[in-house]
This record gives structure tokens, C-alpha cells and sequence, in this order.
């Protein structure tokens, strides 16, 4: 499969954090300030959370529709509290399982204002959600391998899976060929996004789920 090379420009980027740059900024400076003591990112990360993680997942939020998206190991937040600052048009929940993370996405939710958003303390694997999902999102989980069996239940038939990969991504499809027919993935395509702005590119694994092929 070749890559698609979604090209954005400056100014696409610039409208895509918008009015809501400052809600960005006040997530980032948390992130700066208690982030590494409550073990939610790297020391090394943290003079590049703006260029290598908050816009990285910013870039993302156009590939997402109006509905419900679920965003599985949120972590610190990322990229799912981003992408419901970027997305107040979308409702998100936040999957994931450790407590002390759990809490500090929900501080995040309060302390940002952010009314499109939940937050479950659940594995993925055991999540029982009252309406399926539209599209999911992760980043940094698991190999395609893991994740789309953790992924693909949660979604409604024609969801989207919209998964955050690194330069291996092409590796990972060809290692997922049983799960991609095991749960009737189609249309899998690799969209490379943020080239000639981002100072790293994202890479986004992008399927659908469950429609018949
Ligand atoms: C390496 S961290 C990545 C966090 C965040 N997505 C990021 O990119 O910074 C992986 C996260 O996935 C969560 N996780 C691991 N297994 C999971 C599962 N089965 N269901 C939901 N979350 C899971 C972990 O608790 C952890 O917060």
C-alpha cells in the first residue's frame, strides 16, 4: 500500500487550532508543569510538547466527523483531550484504565471547560458502551496487531478506525493481515499528515469497520 501525502498548509494549520489556540496553551503549560511528576511524559518530551505532541494530534482533528469518537489509552490526554479543544463539535470519550490518569483527565476536562468530553476508567476490552462508536482514535497503545481486536467491537457497523502510528505503520498492517479480515476492516490506508509544516509528520492508519466487502 502506498502512503497518501496529505499535504497542509500554514494557514490550514493555523485555522485548524484557531480560537481555541489558548485552550492549547493553558493543556501544554499544564502538561509542562505537573507532567512528569505524575509520570504522564518523559523529561526529554517536555521542551517539545508543542511541536511534537499537541500539533501532532492537533492535525488530526479535521479527519473527524460530527458523532461520537472514542479515544483508547488517553494518557495524558493525547490525542484526545486535543482533539476535543480542536473538535468542540464532536463528543469524545476517553478510554482508559489507570486511575492516577483518569484523574488527571478529568481535571484537564474541568480546568479546560471542556463540555464534549468523558472520561471512563476501563480497558478497552472491557468497556460496555451504551451507543457505538463513530471512530475511534488511539496513539502509542499497541501494534495494529493488539489494537484493532481492542478497537473495532467498540465501533457501529461503517465506523472509522483513525489510529496514530509511527514510520512502521506499513510493517503493522502486514503483521495485522487476521485481525484486518476477523473484524471486516476495509479500505485500510496510510495518510501521512503536517509534511513541509510539522515538524515531525503523523502518520494515521485509517480504516473502516464492519461494512459488508
Ligand atoms: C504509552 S501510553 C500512551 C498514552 C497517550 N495515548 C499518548 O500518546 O501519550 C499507553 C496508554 O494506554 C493505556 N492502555 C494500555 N492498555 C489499554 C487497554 N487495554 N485499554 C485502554 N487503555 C489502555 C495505558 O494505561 C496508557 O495510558
Amino acid at each position: 500500500m502506498n502512503d497518501t501525502v496529505i499535504e497542509v498548509e500554514p494557514a490550514i494549520a493555523a485555522e485548524l487550532l484557531g480560537p481555541q489556540i489558548d485552550q492549547l496553551r493553558q493543556y501544554t503549560a499544564n502538561l509542562c508543569k505537573y507532567g512528569e511528576e505524575l509520570g504522564l511524559i518523559g523529561p526529554l518530551e517536555l521542551p517539545r510538547i508543542w511541536t511534537r505532541h499537541i500539533l501532532n494530534c492537533a492535525i488530526v482533528a479535521p479527519l473527524l466527523r460530527p458523532g461520537l469518537v472514542g479515544d483508547i489509552g488517553s494518557g495524558a490526554g493525547l490525542p484526545g483531550l486535543v482533539l476535543a479543544v480542536a473538535r468542540p463539535d464532536v463528543d469524545f470519550v476517553l478510554i482508559e484504565p489507570m486511575e492516577r490518569r483518569v484523574k488527571w483527565l478529568n481535571d484537564q476536562r474541568i480546568d479546560l471547560g471542556l463540555k464534549n468530553v468523558t472520561v471512563l476508567r476501563e480497558r478497552a476490552e472491557d468497556v460496555r458502551l451504551e451507543t457505538p462508536l463513530d471512530q475511534v482514535t488511539a496513539r502509542a497503545v499497541s501494534s495494529l496487531q493488539k489494537l484493532i481486536p481492542l478497537t473495532a467491537p467498540l465501533l457501529r457497523p461503517g465506523g472509522q478506525l483513525v489510529l496514530m502510528k509511527g514510520a512502521s505503520v506499513q510493517n503493522e498492517i502486514d503483521a495485522a493481515q487476521k485481525q484486518l479480515r476477523k473484524f471486516r476492516v476495509s479500505d485500510p490506508e496510510v495518510m501521512v499528515l503536517g509534511t513541509g509544516v510539522l515538524e515531525e509528520e503523523t502518520r494515521v492508519f485509517r480504516a473502516t469497520v464492519g461494512e459488508s466487502q
